[in-house]
């Protein structure tokens, strides 16, 4: 029979417990032991929802406490030395590794302070993976201090009667995904293969000694671009993980296109492949050939990445199709990817409008969903349920509230005037230079400042009625002059107004666009205990008013410094949103582009002329291969990026930011922003620091790191801005942390941007 089958399943609770747990942990207000004990009933509440819907095959070790790539580090000892010295407990030694740990010393303990490990984007998701950091003095090894993560937990489920499969990260993506630790930095990771291997063997074994008839190992790696020395470790590699004493292995691989990296399947020694067919059902024939006849092929057809309905009758036709080639033994009906891209449970969506909420589907409903398919495939009775089914796909077609005929009029005035400034940078820079006659050094924030509980209660007052628009409009104008005179006192140059009024900078955009949804529960973990609530784009998108005009305006009545208006970019508000499927992407985009063009020109009006246009999610959003789809990706995204911010004057200055990513300078050079600020701290490489200077416009390159509570001393700034110097010149140099602030606490802002001003004003006297 064709067999169900999740990939990964939301780990943060359907109320956010994974979070509260880990926090709480974190500021010392519960112990290790109830941070373990929640884990442990999350665990146990997943399994058993799955379970209960009628799941085959229920994924385990898809839990973690921080990332699940951390947690491989931690388990094959690939922890660098900083860590391992103050003699952590191995959780403890975890979440340093994750977002750095510093700790004044008590009687019994020395001080620790170490600085967190790199963390990026999950391919174009945006999940956050914490980079496995490897030096030549690594030594791969069970590290069982902890217990080993996969083997406890597939018999934590298994005491529970429920019979999993374990899903760990396969060798070679750990590796690739990896990077050389800055004392080694002529290491190339995948090098270090060979000795991984055999770690990987041993758990395997330990697995299969456990009971675990089958492992999910993931190399989603297999969708990118490989050069053929990776592609070519694939067939020695998985020769050597399989056995007697290991669990059969299924192959997967999602968020993209295998064909290109086709040969690697072929003969490959595992039981079953599979592969994301929502995101690309074109490979399907293709796939077909590299199977051999006893390998299984399970087909993800829930997607996912996105929360629309699926259609019963496309997915179940699409997995027939596969049962009619292989029959029903070899068929596994599966979600596209991990669940852990979706929100939980939509049955906790009291407020959305009911016809719309019947076109979605969240982890909990796909996992239903998965059921169904299945069932159907099976040649089970389904009948009502693909009656009702195909009524919500058909409703949301014919829905009138997906289109807006006044904004497609609008689109199709796009052109390549209206997305150019009137002139270029450099007769830009010196109107901007005479106006603002900013220092050399300038330094400036990326916008946010601690989000603080007061904050958070008095959003949430005003949201039950609790507290009068008034009330709540003088709230925020009071933490805007905090943030303001705060700025003034250290001597920041170009101030901003904190973004106190915003809940999240892409759901704050949304919820004053048309053509948006919103959860009141829809919680993404984006990393570690950051979740994000992305709003859904159900129709066609404008602006009905001004959205941010009267927050920066209050502000700027405050100083005489320029104070930046802070938009999100239209790139970024779609990729932080579950977009529409129904429509292309580069629409979606567009038509954001003209609503904060709207934005950009209200504000220009009203005084403010520093206008910041944030797009830390264009790097994410870059197809995963080079070709076609990734230069028509990088030309809609910047004329996006364009028609928002070319509507503006010679010296209104325009800022961009990017964070979380390697980010190629030459992807954003056709945004053409004045000023672009960019996460930097974790860069070590001085060819990458080199790219930067050929950048022609300005840049601050992000000297702190903001995911972490770590205040870096003035010293240590000037040495890093020394470093930077060596390879990008001085009159291009801005100076500003990484990202915004919002999840710091004040103490630690006020310091290090104290430190980091003082650092500034050293290079100026200094040059
Ligand atoms: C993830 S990028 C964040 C940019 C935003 N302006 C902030 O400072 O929070
Ligand atoms: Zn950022």
């Amino acid at each position: 029979m064709v067999q169900s089958a999740v990939l990964g399943f939301p780990r943060i609770g359907g109320q956010r417990e994974l979070k509260k747990v880990t926090e709480a942990y974190w500021q010392g207000k519960v112990s290790v032991e109830e941070l373990l004990a929640k884990g442990k009933e999350l665990r146990a509440h997943n399994w058993k929802l799955q379970k209960d819907a009628g799941i085959d095959v229920i994924p385990s070790n898809d839990f973690s406490y921080y990332d699940q790539v951390l947690d491989l580090s931690l388990l094959f000892n690939v922890i660098p030395e900083r860590y391992t010295k103050f003699g952590l407990a191995p959780i403890d030694v975890l979440f340093a590794m994750g977002r750095g740990l510093q700790r004044k010393a008590t009687e019994t303990s020395a001080a620790v302070d170490v600085t967190a490990l790199e963390m990026v984007k999950w391919f174009d998701s945006n999940y956050h993976y914490v980079r496995p950091t490897l030096s030549h003095s690594t030594k791969f090894e069970l590290n069982t201090k902890a217990g080993i993560k996969p083997v406890d937990e597939y018999l934590e489920a298994k005491n529970l009667g429920i019979e999993t499969r374990p899903v760990i990260l396969g060798p070679i993506s750990y590796l690739y995904l990896g990077k050389a630790d800055k004392d080694s930095l002529d290491l190339d990771p995948i090098s270090t293969l060979d000795k991984l291997l055999p770690v990987y063997r041993e758990l395997l074994a330990k697995l299969k000694a456990a009971g675990a008839k089958q492992v999910q190992i993931d190399e989603p790696i297999l969708v990118l671009d490989l050069p053929e020395s990776v592609q070519s470790k694939y067939q020695g590699a998985y020769n050597s993980l399989v056995g007697d004493d290991v669990p059969e292995i299924v192959l997967a691989t999602y968020f993209g296109d295998v064909r290109p990296n086709l040969n690697v399947f072929k003969g490959l020694s595992v039981s079953g492949l599979h592969f994301d067919f929502a995101r690309v059902p074109e490979q399907f024939n293709e796939v077909l050939t590299v199977l051999s006849d006893k390998q299984s092929l399970s087909v993800g057809i829930v997607d996912g990445r996105n929360i629309w309905k699926t259609d019963f009758a496309k997915a179940s036709a699409f997995a027939s199709k596969a049962v009619e080639k292989l029959g029903k033994d070899r068929v596994f009906v599966a979600t596209s990817s991990s669940l852990l891209h979706t929100p939980v449970d939509l049955e906790s969506e009291t407020k959305l409008d009911p016809t719309i909420k019947d076109w979605f589907a969240f982890a909990t409903q796909k996992v239903d969903e998965l059921v169904v398919i299945t069932k159907n495939v099976n040649g089970e009775d389904v009948a009502d349920k693909l009656a009702a089914n195909a009524k919500s796909v058909k409703s949301r077609q014919e829905s009138s509230i997906t289109t807006n005929p006044k904004v497609q009029e609008r689109l199709a005035t796009i052109n390549e005037s209206l997305a150019t400034r009137k002139a270029p940078f450099s007769e830009r820079l010196p109107s901007q230079q005479e106006k603002y006659k900013l220092p050399l050094f300038p330094t400036t924030t990326i916008g946010s400042f601690p989000q603080t509980k007061d904050i958070r209660v008095n959003r949430n007052k005003f949201v039950k009625g609790q507290i009068s628009a008034k009330e709540y409009e003088d709230f925020i104008n009071k933490e805007i002059e905090t943030v303001i005179r705060f700025q003034e006192e250290i001597g920041l140059d170009v101030l901003v107004h904190g973004e106190p009024e915003r809940n999240d900078m892409v759901q704050y955009f949304g919820e004053q666009l048309d053509g948006f949804a919103f959860t009141v529960n829809g919680w993404v973990q984006s990393y570690g205990s950051r979740y994000v609530r992305p709003p859904i784009v159900v129709g066609d998108v404008s602006r009905p008013k001004e959205m941010t005009v009267k927050e920066s305006v209050y502000a700027q009545s405050l100083t005489k410094n320029p104070v930046k208006g802070m938009l999100t970019g239209p790139v970024t508000c779609l990729r932080w949103s579950f977009p529409r499927d129904d429509v292309s992407q580069k629409i979606q985009s567009l038509q954001l582009g003209l609503a904060l063009r709207d934005e950009v020109n209200d504000l220009e009006k009203a005084g403010i002329t520093v206008i910041q246009v944030d797009e830390p999610a264009i790097r994410e959003g870059l197809p995963l291969r080079a070709g076609k789809e990734r230069s028509d990706y990088l030309n809609w995204a910047a004329q996006s990026f364009r028609v928002a911010t070319s509507g503006v004057k010679n010296d209104t200055q325009i800022h961009s930011h990017f964070c979380y990513s390697d980010l190629d300078p030459n992807h954003i050079k056709a945004l053409d922003a004045d000023v672009v600020s960019i996460e930097f701290s974790k860069k070590d490489d001085p060819h990458y620091i080199q790219e930067f200077s050929n950048y022609p416009n300005h840049i601050g390159l992000g000297l702190f790191d903001i995911h972490s509570p770590r205040i870096p001393s003035k010293e240590e700034f000037i040495a890093r801005i020394e470093e930077i110097l060596k390879v990008y010149p001085a009159n291009k140099f801005w100076v500003n942390p990484d990202c915004g602030l919002k999840t710091r606490g004040w103490e630690e802002t006020k310091a290090s941007l104290t430190n980091m001003v003082g650092a500034a004003k050293h290079f100026r006297t200094k040059y």
